[in-house]
């Protein structure tokens, strides 16, 4: 069961029972490709509250305990030793918050589909998720772009999405190096696969209660570079970091928890795009409790109560959508 919402658009979709295969979830580190078969098609509201998702029990997650402030910093600080030791400009660490319904609502019952729908509604311009495949259910969204290519075309577009701070504060050098990181990044790739680059202004993101700097990019390209230029955008500095490989190193050591599709993308094929979206602001849930993953650029400008917060407002997205009823 998959059921999807595109950035600005209010329609609501799903795949058929065909054998194409139109929508995939690719983890993080590639190494798992989640197919959804079937031609992608429109359901109603509807249809979508008719839906049975129930999360299933797991019985390890007793022994899982909750990050602390406290815990998360001892991360920071082994994630600014990584950055130091290696001459990096960031590393992004994230953490797996766990979220007990019992803390929430002890007397109700999660809807899955209902905590969809009003996820959608809070958050019109991204790219919402809903599924339910070999007993994991995943619910996110957001609205950064890995790629989109026009097939009619050959127009493909990108976006350098970083820096965090709450709606109402100003943005300080930290953010603006750190999105630069981002930047630079993807503009050395796709240098090497379109002479035509254009590259927007930076502007502010909104996000819900927070905001990024976000800058733009369009480029003409031959369409059988596109795999190589996913392959090689995927992940960039604004969930992993950079050089990648070693990053990608430093985050598995530090971190301690495998982020499965969190900061993966999702590759969606329609009649006239194929896009390619960031998987963030995800969550995978069980009967009892969720994992919200979320993170953020590490610095050596970092401070560790600052990349919490951010951590927890970013988790804000999923947790203040949830429906029990
Ligand atoms: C890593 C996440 O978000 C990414 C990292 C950001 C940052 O470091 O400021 C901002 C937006 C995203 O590109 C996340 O939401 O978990």
């Amino acid at each position: 069961m998959l059921i999807f919402k595109l950035p600005d658009n209010d329609k609501f979709f799903s795949v058929d029972n065909t054998s194409d295969v139109n929508v995939s979830f690719v983890s993080f580190d590639t190494k798992t490709i989640l197919d959804f078969k079937g031609n992608i098609k429109e359901i109603s509201r509807n249809d979508i509250e008719d839906l049975n998702v129930s999360p299933k029990s797991k019985s390890s997650f007793i022994e899982i305990a909750k990050e602390t402030l406290e815990s998360y910093a001892l991360k920071i600080s082994q994630a600014k030793d990584f950055i130091e030791k290696n001459e990096l400009k960031k590393l992004v660490l994230s953490r797996r918050k766990l979220l007990m319904y019992l803390d929430i609502d002890a007397q109700k019952k999660l809807s899955m589909t209902k905590s969809f729908l009003k996820f959608c509604e809070s958050y019109p311009s991204a790219f919402c998720y809903l599924f339910e495949k070999n007993g994991e259910i995943w619910m996110g969204g957001f609205s950064e772009v890995l790629g989109k290519f026009n097939k009619r075309n050959n127009s493909f577009e990108t976006m350098s999405v970083a820096g965090t701070v709450p709606v109402e504060e100003n943005w300080t050098d930290k953010e603006i190096e750190e999105q630069k990181t981002v930047t630079d990044y993807i503009q050395s790739i796709l240098k090497k696969f379109s002479s035509d680059l254009k590259v927007s202004s930076t502007k502010d993101m909104i996000s819900g209660n927070i905001k990024h700097l976000k800058t733009d990019f369009s480029a003409e390209i031959s369409p059988e570079s596109l795999d190589k230029i996913i392959s090689e955008l995927h992940p960039t500095p604004a969930v992993c970091g950079f050089p990648k490989e070693l990053c990608a190193q430093g985050i598995k050591s530090i971190e301690h928890f495998n982020r499965e599709f969190y900061a993966g993308y999702i590759k969606v094929e329609t009649e006239d795009f194929i896009y390619y979206f960031v998987n963030l602001r995800c969550a995978s849930f069980f009967k009892n409790y969720a994992f919200l993953f979320v993170g953020g650029g590490i610095t050596l400008k970092s401070d560790p109560h600052k990349e919490w917060d951010e951590t927890e407002l970013k988790s804000l997205a999923i947790q203040n959508n949830l429906v029990f009823e």
